[in-house]
């Protein structure tokens, strides 16, 4: 079983914005729960007198009832406003952590298990979060029938603290066993987020291979469900059995009451009074037992919750989601300088290591980045981007070494399409940002030109900053893609084998009109390819192997072997 941090600690910062609204939650409910005790012993006293439910009496039933029903409304209500906050609190705080997270931090907590806690955690924990003040006024109501029952006869009472220690001592080892099992279920839950997106995202592969569809369903998902549907089977019957144990307690308690009775003269108020009140605390206890299991989802929830918090709590530094301005500007160089960096060791497999890597790129140079697969060129680009801090050695641009507090500003100045980018519908605005709505107005004309271009305006357009469809081939993908990087207009393009998915004619557009036009404009351009026949255009032609630069020949030499 994996351990989390304790989550008591996280949830506790959490609440303490909204002390006053869970004092006054508490309050209500508190309120509530004692007006339900004393209408009881109301309703105990009218069953042994005189007369009825008149005068005195009659009143104080009234004013009762309006405090039970309106403090459990107040209570309600503000455990609501509370709840809803704090989920939402929840949701935006992970949210941010993820956008501020360093990115190799990200690639290590796979996507499988990053969805389940931001969509099904968050939600148990919103689902519980509302049940959380009826559970409090169950718990009152059952603590102010207790104090009641030990008013009217302590002897009786004794009685019944065994009982209740008993059942105390089931219910405390019900949700331990229950707990866990729902801990164990969850991590089950995760492998099956991993076989949905398998089955969602490689549809078409197992549609074309039988044996591994069948695989994919008996073997894993099936095998996956029924797992979970043992587990947690065993939790809730825990849980089940626990309860159905504590109801016939109650059930022998009264026996036992009404046979001490027969023994032992009691006065038939107190006999009255505590079947009365044990009969109706059967209901409190229920609900408190009932909502046992969703408290224990809940934990578990809040635990990997608190889980991912935690893994993402140091944020990369000096980044702010809400901050846009960059004065960084690139004039000359950049440069890689002794840069190291490592992966972890995958299990059973050795640790890739990229470096030491000396490196200087120039504005209006266009380079590409060759080399096997596996030689490190993504991972070079990723360090270049800003994207991985180096582990040793530094970046610098201009001559200044990049630190922590400015490579956000330096990641400004590049756009890149990578080999498995996500495209966004729409756009973030360009170097007109400051123009606002008016530049919104201008995009579409700016874009045509590119769309036409790029051949895909008939296509595609744009529509209040956005494209109107992304549903396009791979290849016409990209090229909104590289859309995107022609309206950003940062300095430097960079370029993860773009050309892979466009057709020969496209391809040859690419490498001998597109790149040079853009160096022409003074972008420095990297680009990864594995296209030999275009080499001879790039003005240098970095060759990485096994993590090193193995080569780096500039167009001279290039023409010159060439020739
Ligand atoms: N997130 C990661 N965690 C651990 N190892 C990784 C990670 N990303 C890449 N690697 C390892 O780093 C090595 C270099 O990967 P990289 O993607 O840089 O190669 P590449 O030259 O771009 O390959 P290709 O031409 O196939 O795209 C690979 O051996 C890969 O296994």
């Amino acid at each position: 079983m994996t351990t989390a941090p304790a989550p008591d600690g996280e949830f506790a910062r959490l609440l303490k914005p909204f002390l006053p609204w869970i004092l006054l939650s508490a309050v209500t409910g508190i309120g509530a729960g004692a007006a339900t005790v004393a209408l009881l012993s109301t309703i105990n006293q009218v069953l042994n007198r005189q007369g009825g439910l008149s005068g005195g009496l009659l009143l104080t039933f009234i004013g009762l009832c309006a405090v039970a029903l309106f403090g459990r409304m107040v209570s309600d209500v503000s455990t609501n406003f509370v709840g809803q906050r704090v989920v939402a609190q929840v949701r935006k705080s992970l949210a941010q952590k993820i956008l501020s997270a360093p990115i190799d931090a990200l690639e290590r907590y796979r996507t499988h298990r990053l969805m389940p806690v931001l969509s099904q955690d968050v939600d148990m924990v919103s689902d519980v979060a509302f049940a959380l003040s009826a559970t409090l006024i169950a718990c009152v109501t059952a603590l102010g029938c207790l104090a009641y029952l030990a008013y009217l006869s302590l002897p009786l009472f004794g009685v019944l603290l065994v009982a209740l220690a008993i059942g105390a001592t089931v219910q405390a080892m019900a949700q331990f066993r229950g707990v866990s099992g729902f801990w164990k279920a969850r991590e089950h839950e995760d492998q099956l987020h991993k076989a949905y997106r398998a089955i969602s995202e490689g549809a078409k592969e197992l549609r074309m291979h039988r044996v591994r569809r069948q695989r994919m369903f008996g073997g894993q998902i099936e095998r996956i469900v029924d797992n979970i549907r043992t587990v947690n089977g065993r939790a809730i019957n825990t849980f089940v059995i626990a309860a159905a144990f504590g109801s016939g307690l109650f059930f022998l308690l009264i026996a036992l009451i009404l046979g001490w009775a027969s023994f032992r003269p009691t006065e038939p108020a107190v006999l009255s009074g505590f079947v009365l009140v044990l009969l109706f605390l059967k209901g409190p206890m229920d609900q408190i037992a009932g909502a046992l299991p969703a408290v224990g989802r809940a934990r578990v929830a809040f635990r990997r919750i608190a889980d991912l918090s935690a893994r993402f709590a140091t944020p990369e530094p000096h980044l702010h989601v809400g901050h846009a301005g960059s004065e960084l500007k690139f004039e000359h160089e950049i440069a890689l300088r002794g840069v190291r960096y490592a992966f972890d060791a995958p299990e059973g497999g050795e640790a890739f290591a990229l470096g030491p890597i000396d490196l200087r790129l120039r504005r209006g140079e266009m380079v590409f980045v060759v080399g096997d697969n596996g030689s490190g060129k993504t991972t070079l680009i990723k360090l270049l981007l800003g994207l991985y801090a180096p582990h040793e050695g530094e970046v610098a641009i201009d001559g200044t070494p990049v630190g922590p507090e400015r490579r956000d500003d330096y990641r400004q100045l590049f756009t890149t399409v990578f080999s498995d980018f996500y495209l966004f519908e729409d756009l973030a605005a360009g170097p007109d940002e400051e123009q606002g709505e008016a530049s919104m107005q201008v995009l579409p004309q700016r874009a045509l030109p590119y769309l036409e271009r790029l051949e895909i305006a008939h296509k595609v357009s744009l529509k209040n900053g956005a494209f109107t469809t992304t549903d396009l081939s791979t290849g016409q993908r990209k090229r909104l893609a590289l859309v995107h990087a022609y309206l950003e207009g940062r300095p430097v393009l960079v370029f993860d084998e773009w050309a892979a998915d466009q057709d020969p004619t496209f391809r040859h557009l690419f490498y001998t009109e597109l790149l040079p036009e853009l160096r022409a404009k003074g972008h420095l351009l990297v680009v990864i390819s594995h296209d030999d026949r275009y080499f001879h255009l790039a003005d240098r032609i970095i060759t990485m192997s096994a993590g090193r630069i193995a080569d780096d020949r500039p167009r001279a030499h290039l023409e010159s072997l060439a020739a």
